[in-house]
């Protein structure tokens, strides 16, 4: 049975490859409007995680659903049209294309029209064009990018180049969205106009958020709920302020050197 309303749940998911086992028994639920962070050190297994959950790699076992529906085994565009967008740690745009072409793409997910429509300008092809660049300027908008909208996305800054994929996942109509370090690379004030916009979009659009970043500054005021993964398992899950503390985290991130200069105890470790 899945839980009732949630929009997107991860059971078990385990990730292999080879000897490695990338993500172990990974389990998630997200409720509509929720905010999680995903954290952990390098090579924890976040990005794993998401490629199991968006499709890239069918998981090895476990299972994952969307609004109930499982998708295992579905193609990456399915689960997009199932209802779960992503961003890329590696920025991933048709660079050559205008910012507000890069946003109608995701747009035309789903779209009927064929090729005579294309080809012989039908009226209802026009009015669907019309309708879709509409949308499309309003995503550029609420990602602040109106004015760059006849910009070649290769020429925007960085900054702009990530607000500009959130714009295309959004235009998807999704129902979970899934970050990829979205502040990577940005200054500090960057990153915080960043996370207070991700928040203001997940409220605006009613979204689940699942957010990948590094900076745990950051990744503990903006959500609700935070997930920490280590060598691919899940060490430590709550709120922020019950995962700050947490000795397994501070271990993960710090190693022993920084516990025991604390002082702080790590349950399960042997007493020296
Ligand atoms: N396609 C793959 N083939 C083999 N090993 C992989 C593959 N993808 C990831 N891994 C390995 O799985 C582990 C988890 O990698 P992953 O990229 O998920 O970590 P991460 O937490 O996202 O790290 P980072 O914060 O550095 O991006 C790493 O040891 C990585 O080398």
């Amino acid at each position: 049975m899945s839980t009732p309303a949630a929009v997107l749940e991860a059971r078990n998911v385990t990730m292999q490859f080879g000897g490695l086992k990338a993500l172990a028994d990974f389990n998630l639920t997200l409720l509509p409007g929720e905010l999680v962070g995903l954290i952990g050190p390098n090579g924890a297994g976040k990005t794993t995680a998401f490629n199991a959950i968006t499709g890239v790699y069918p998981p090895s076992a476990g299972d994952v659903l969307v609004a109930g529906e499982r998708v295992n085994g579905r193609r990456p565009h399915e689960i997009c049209i199932a209802g779960v967008a992503r961003t890329f740690q590696n920025i991933r745009l048709f660079k050559e294309l205008t910012a507000l072409d890069n946003v109608k793409v995701a747009c035309h997910h789903g779209r009927k029209a064929g090729f005579a429509g294309a080809f012989f300008l039908t009226p209802s092809f026009v009015a669907d064009e019309e309708r879709i660049t509409a949308r499309a300027d309003e995503y550029l908008e609420v990602m602040g990018l109106s004015h760059r909208r006849a910009a070649l996305a290769k020429n925007l800054p960085y900054g702009e180049q990530r607000r500009l994929e959130i714009a295309r996942a959004l235009a998807s109509g999704p129902k979970v969205l899934c970050l990829d370090e979205p502040a990577a690379g940005m200054n500090a004030s960057e990153k915080v106009a960043l996370m207070e916009l991700i928040h203001r979009i997940r409220d605006q659009f009613r979204l689940a958020i699942l957010v990948i970043e590094h900076d745990m500054r950051l990744v503990m005021g903006v959500s609700e709920r935070l997930v920490v993964l280590d060598h691919g398992v899940t060490i430590s899950q709550g709120a922020p302020e019950k995962v700050r503390k947490d000795p397994k985290v501070i271990e993960a991130y710090l190693g022993d050197s920084y516990l025991e200069e604390k002082k702080i105890a790590v349950p399960g470790a042997p007493t020296p």
